[in-house]
């Protein structure tokens, strides 16, 4: 679905580049008026890149604000505007009996017609169709909008880390004048940032699984059937792995050749459930963090101690991320 090479991957980067300048754009009306909570602005931006990236149905992003709280009826109306779409331009595609399979591919802008394929096709029927726009909602928008706006808090905090980002994403956009999936991969350090900042607070701190077989972990047994919370957030700070752990220090993952175990950093689960999205999340990342850089400076008075992480499905911060935008 979100493979390199597919029209959705490049749709998708245009609609986060779109975003993005949407979303700076509205940050420059911050400017001068002091510190702000970030989030509320974050939060249109990440619901509107996943709506069109499912949907793309772009104004209805807006209302999907609205109608989280009632997300089934929200999804079934998108789906049933989709659907409407859909079945439309399969009409015309079946009476141009001469458009091939490729230029049929090319039209399928958004994640949920791949969906409706298969619906037609009888593979799932209309509340498993549901049930995946729905974690797609849900696990797509909360937690990028987690992740953006805590690296936006550690980058007002650390005025030295803010300077080397400013300097790697100024060469990158001056040699470079749109983001690509290849080009993004040069920017090393702020991969490194964002990871440093998923690594102490994880957009998704707790994951819950139901053991399949008895195993031992350390020197204890778990039987099959029991129920387990596996705390991502405690497992980043273990100092075997991670020294001096509740220090922020993006450079700990410059070295690749630090020796530690391939489970020891799971921001996105490990093994066979682990995130989907997890390539498109960092592609969201880093255009909307890199444009944010590359046009502000960042500053806050918060303490990392009065931000008090709260976890829920997602962890929040309780008060906030108050944060100060001037121009550069
Ligand atoms: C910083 C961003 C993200 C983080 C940290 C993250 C993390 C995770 C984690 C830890 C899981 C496993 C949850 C569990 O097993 O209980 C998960 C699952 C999932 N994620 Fe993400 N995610 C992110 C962004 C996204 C995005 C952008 C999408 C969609 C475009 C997405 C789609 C999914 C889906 C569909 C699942 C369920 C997979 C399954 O159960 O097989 N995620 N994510």
């Amino acid at each position: 679905m979100i493979c390199e090479g597919t029209s959705t991957t490049n749709d998708s980067r245009l609609l986060i580049k779109n975003q993005s300048n949407i979303l700076c754009n509205n940050l420059d009306k911050m400017v001068g008026k002091g510190e702000f909570d970030v989030r509320s602005h974050i939060a249109n931006c990440t619901l509107d890149i996943i709506t069109d990236l499912i949907f793309n149905l772009h104004p209805l992003g807006k209302e999907a604000t609205k109608c989280l709280k009632v997300l089934h009826g929200f999804t079934n109306k998108m789906i049933k505007d989709r659907s409407e779409l859909y079945l439309e331009n399969r009409k015309k595609s079946s009476n141009n009996k001469d458009e091939d399979e490729e230029s049929r591919g090319k039209k399928k802008l958004a994640f949920l017609d791949t969906l409706l394929d298969k619906l037609h096709e009888g593979e799932i029927d209309q509340t498993m169709l549901r049930e995946e726009v729905d974690t797609f909602m849900f696990e797509g928008h909360d937690t990028t909008l987690a992740g953006i706006s805590w690296t936006l808090y550690f980058i007002a905090a650390y005025p030295d880390v803010q300077k080397k980002l400013q300097k790697e994403i100024d060469n990158f956009y001056g040699e470079n004048e749109e983001p690509t999936l290849t080009n993004l991969k040069k920017l090393i350090y702020l991969e490194c940032v964002i990871k440093e900042v998923q690594r102490l607070y994880p957009s998704v701190a707790v994951m819950g699984r139901l053991a399949a077989e008895d195993f031992k972990v350390g020197p204890y047994e778990v039987k099959k059937g029991t129920s387990i919370s596996i705390m991502i957030s405690a497992l980043h700070r273990d100092p075997k792995n991670f020294p001096d752990p509740d220090r922020f220090d993006p450079d700990r993952f410059l070295t690749e050749d630090r020796n530690i175990h391939p489970y020891a950093f799971i921001p996105f689960s490990a093994g066979p459930r682990n995130c989907i999205g997890q390539r498109f999340a960092m592609i969201e990342e880093k255009v909307v963090l890199s444009r944010i850089i590359q046009r502000f400076n960042l500053e806050t008075t918060q303490k990392r101690e009065e931000l008090e992480p709260s976890l829920e499905l997602v962890l929040r911060p309780l008060n906030g991320i108050r944060l100060k935008f001037t121009h550069r």
